[in-house]
């Protein structure tokens, strides 16, 4: 404190200080006392004026009075140099020591706990930039070094203070300040490295420091740090300096790097439905925005895609659930690594298959949609699953609704999220597939594309190649071909479900064929698993799998629940039957097809296919003939139906004959007659089928292509249309294949008839089916396929026959249908 008795007052610590007067009157000490009643260090760097002074104000003023009042006393001594002890100039003015002991100075600051006391050991250390010591030895080493440009102001502080204590104090308060502005201290450090780069010399000093920082302060960063990076060649280093520099520039290099604006490509909305054509590019949809938006009035734009599903008429659609996009609730999207798995992106034809698909491939499909129509759900293309292009329809294809595979390959131009798949490890069923976006319902999702090989190659890659593998990704495709997807696409990783939110259809396009699996009728979440029916056949009992789908309704196995008893009880010719009377059922419109949904496409539903090696030409045939006889046994159960029906009608009209219809007798009479439009007939004409004997192949094709085109004829009369005489002609029936008279039978007898309908009759359907020319040249063929097939099952055997008839029938109708009749598996044995 002893040092502080010297030391001027400034307002600041005039403010911060309170003096508690002791012994002494206060007048004598104000007058008397050449010491200042308040005697604190300067607290504010700006109080130049008390810290560059050598008297007091106090003195001075003193002084003054002094000279007034008593104008002869001369100076006894002059102001002593800083280093000598003050000579007082007189003792009444000086108070003695212990005068000015008693005065007890408290420091706020100190009170507070805000002033700082730093050892000074710590700071000489740790802050070389700040002078500490005695003021003498700070001065020495001043004038020895040049001056720092960083602290000017202490510079002069501690040039002008004697007070060792003092200039410590001093070094403690600037070290503060310079702790408060470390902040600007770096921004000023490289604004003289920059105005040194200019070519302004570095020692200019702290005005000219300050200048340039202003004048730099509005400079970008980037801007400054390229500036700072070129070489300034005036700039004389010093090792020192250079290393200073070095490691600034170091840190400024790390500062530096270029920072690449980070732009979200994936948002709040992704997957969701927008108004994008996904048959045009990006320009072009922008372009057909553009257009139709030209006609729109002012109205505010409805929330988007929300207002549209509001909106929407089909509820459906209009109260699905909302989710948030998979990619911004979905924690941590990793990508599963599959080994073994070689991505292939299209079908690739193996060795014969190639061939085989040409040659067996007749059937093409056209439509004749308008643009109203846009290939909808009547689009003749799309219910028999082949995709529009500009060989089979009319409409632009940014018109028409029917190219799922276009669209999908369009989507697979954009990005993963766009694509919408990934795959994911299931806890129990190995991997699976998630969708990544929302799909519509009935939407394609993704191709399930491989290898496309024969049955042969199947046979040889089961018994050869896979032979160790406990995995197949064998997929029924074709009557004869097999997608194998060991090499194909990510559809071979979804998983079976007795519930499943997605299908498996064939489908073909420019004339070729593609499978892939389509969004179920509830469409698809983001971030569900994607499951369809595998309608699994394991063939044998070691090979059936434990389903963990978890569904409600869950089959507890993959494929349908084993419940009939060995088919060795199988009767061939029932089978043989059964499975002719459900395939002409099909035809006339009362077949399993036609009870599906009319607008829907024409469902070739994939069939996983397991290709045993150990399975025979035998058990597969054994195995089809099970799924014919499942399907037989509902069609007679449908035929009975309809023939009790038949009964109560006859009983009703009390008829003594039997009448099929007033149309057929009209169709059978017209052979033999001119024909009459009005077909008011009155005669009726029993016609039964019923042979004693198995009719010779080719036979029954008369018989039934004779009645056909009369069906037909009987069609157009009603309708109206004037009988074609060529075709009048062809009408007329083979004598010897038309019934005779003495195949006419009495109600009774019909009845008796009827009952065997199961067995050998045919049973036609009761409606005015209208048939028209494509009908009756299926009909022929498959009347054709079935007369082979019989004969062949005469040959091979029943087994072998009704596999191979339910597969002709299969192809017939060019249809594969789930669990009947085709050969099918998917295949993971895990055994
Ligand atoms: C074509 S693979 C599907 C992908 C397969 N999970 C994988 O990891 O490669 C078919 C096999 O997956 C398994 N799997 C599929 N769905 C299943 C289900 N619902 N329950 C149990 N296993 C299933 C069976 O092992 C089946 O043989």
């Amino acid at each position: 404190m002893a040092g502080r008795n010297t030391s001027p007052t400034s307002i600041a610590s005039t403010l911060s200080n309170i003096t508690v007067p002791t012994n002494q009157p206060s007048e004598a000490r104000s007058f008397h006392s050449a010491s200042p009643p308040m005697s604190t260090p300067p607290t504010s760097l700006g109080d130049e004026t008390s810290i560059l002074s050598d008297t007091t104000k106090m003195d001075q003023m003193l002084q003054v009075q002094e000279e007034v009042s008593t104008p002869h006393v001369p100076p006894q001594a002059q102001p002593a140099p800083p280093s000598t002890p003050a000579v007082p100039s007189s003792e009444s003015r000086r108070p003695a020591r212990s005068s000015r002991k008693s005065v007890t100075t408290y420091n706020v600051q100190i009170l507070a706990g805000t002033a700082i006391h730093t050892p000074t050991k710590y700071l000489q250390k740790h802050h070389g930039n700040v002078l500490h010591g005695p003021i003498n030895s700070v001065r020495q080493k001043h004038t020895a070094t040049p001056p720092k440009k960083r602290t000017p102001r202490l510079k002069r502080e501690s040039v002008d203070s004697d007070d060792a204590a003092e200039a410590q104090l001093a070094t403690e308060a600037a070290q503060a300040a310079q702790r408060r502005t470390s902040a600007r201290f770096d921004l000023r450090k490289e604004v003289l490295r920059n105005s040194t780069v200019v070519g302004e010399p570095e020692s200019s000093g702290r005005d000219t420091s300050q200048t340039t920082l202003r004048r730099s302060a509005s400079d970008s960063r980037l801007g400054r740090s390229s500036q700072s990076r070129l070489p300034s060649p005036k700039r004389p280093r010093t090792s020192k300096d250079a290393e200073l520099a070095g490691a600034a520039d170091t840190e400024e290099e790390e500062d530096i790097k270029p920072k690449k604006k980070q732009w979200m490509n994936q948002g709040l909305y992704v997957g969701q439905d927008r108004d994008f054509d996904a048959r045009l590019s990006e320009s072009q949809n922008r372009a057909k925005k553009r257009a139709s938006k030209k006609g729109e009035g002012t109205v505010l734009p409805l929330p988007m895609f929300a207002g549209e599903r509001m909106l929407d008429a089909e509820v459906k659609t209009a109260f699905r659930n909302f989710r948030l996009p998979f990619d911004t609730y979905h924690p941590l999207p990793r990508k599963v690594k599959v080994d073994g798995w070689v991505k292939l992106h299209k079908n690739r034809f193996i060795g014969e298959a190639s061939a085989l698909w040409k040659r067996d491939k007749q059937d093409s499909s056209q439509c004749y949609c308008t643009p109203e129509d846009g290939c909808g759900e009547a689009c003749h293309n799309r219910i028999m699953a082949y995709e529009c292009d500009s060989t089979n329809c009319r409409l632009p294809a940014d018109e028409c609704g029917n190219r799922p595979f276009a669209q999908l390959k369009q989507r697979s131009k954009g990005n993963g999220y766009d694509y919408g798949v990934e795959v994911l490890e299931t806890e129990d069923r190995g991997f699976g597939v998630r969708a990544m976006r929302t799909f519509e319902p009935h939407q394609i999702i993704v191709e399930y594309a491989g290898e496309i090989i024969t049955q042969n190659e199947c046979e040889r890659r089961m018994k050869q190649v896979y032979k160790k593998d406990k995995c197949y990704y064998l997929m029924s495709f074709d009557n004869k071909m097999i997608i194998d997807a060991t090499r194909g696409t990510i559809a071979r990783f979804v998983n079976h479900s007795c519930e499943p939110n997605c299908e498996m259809i064939k489908w073909t396009v420019s004339g070729e064929p593609r499978m892939a699996l389509f969004a179920g009728s509830r469409g698809i979440m983001t971030g569900d698993e994607l499951t369809y029916d595998y309608n699994f056949d394991p063939f044998s009992s070691k090979n059936i799998q434990e389903c963990r789908c978890g569904a409600k309704n869950c089959r507890g196995v993959l494929g349908p629940k084993p419940k009939k008893p060995p088919l060795q009880e199988e009767k061939p010719t029932t089978s043989l039957l059964a499975g002719a009377k459900r395939k002409f059922q099909e035809v006339f419109g009362s077949g399993k097809r036609s009870e599906s949904a009319p607008n829907s496409p024409k469902k070739r539903k994939g069939v996983p296919y397991m290709a045993n090696s150990a399975l025979t030409k035998l058990q597969n045939a054994q195995a089809e003939t099970t799924a014919v006889r499942q399907k037989a046994e509902q069609e007679a159960a449908r035929a009975a139906a309809q023939k009790n029906d038949r009964k109560n009608r006859l009983m009703q009209r009390g008829a003594s004959t039997v009448t099929i219809t007033s149309r057929r007798s009209a169709v059978v009479r017209r052979g033999t007659r001119a024909y009459t439009p009005n077909l008011t007939s009155t005669r009726k004409t029993t016609v039964n089928l019923k042979r004693s004997a198995p009719p010779k192949p080719g036979a029954l094709k008369s018989i039934k292509k004779s009645l056909l085109k009369r069906a037909s004829a009987s069609a157009s009369a009603k309708r109206g249309i004037p009988p074609n005489p060529k075709r009048e002609a062809d009408t007329t029936p083979d004598r010897d294949m038309l019934p005779s008279d003495s195949e006419q039978v009495s109600a009774s007898d019909a009845d008796d008839d009827d009952d065997d309908d199961d067995d050998d009759s045919m049973a036609f359907p009761d409606s005015d089916d209208e048939y028209n020319d494509e009908q009756q040249e299926r009909e022929q063929e498959l009347a054709r396929e079935f007369a082979a097939v019989k004969a062949s099952a005469k040959k091979r055997g029943a087994g072998a026959a009704m596999g191979a008839m339910a597969a002709a029938a299969a192809a017939a109708r060019g249809l594969q249908k789930t669990g009947a009749g085709v050969k099918k598996g998917f295949a993971r044995f895990r055994r």
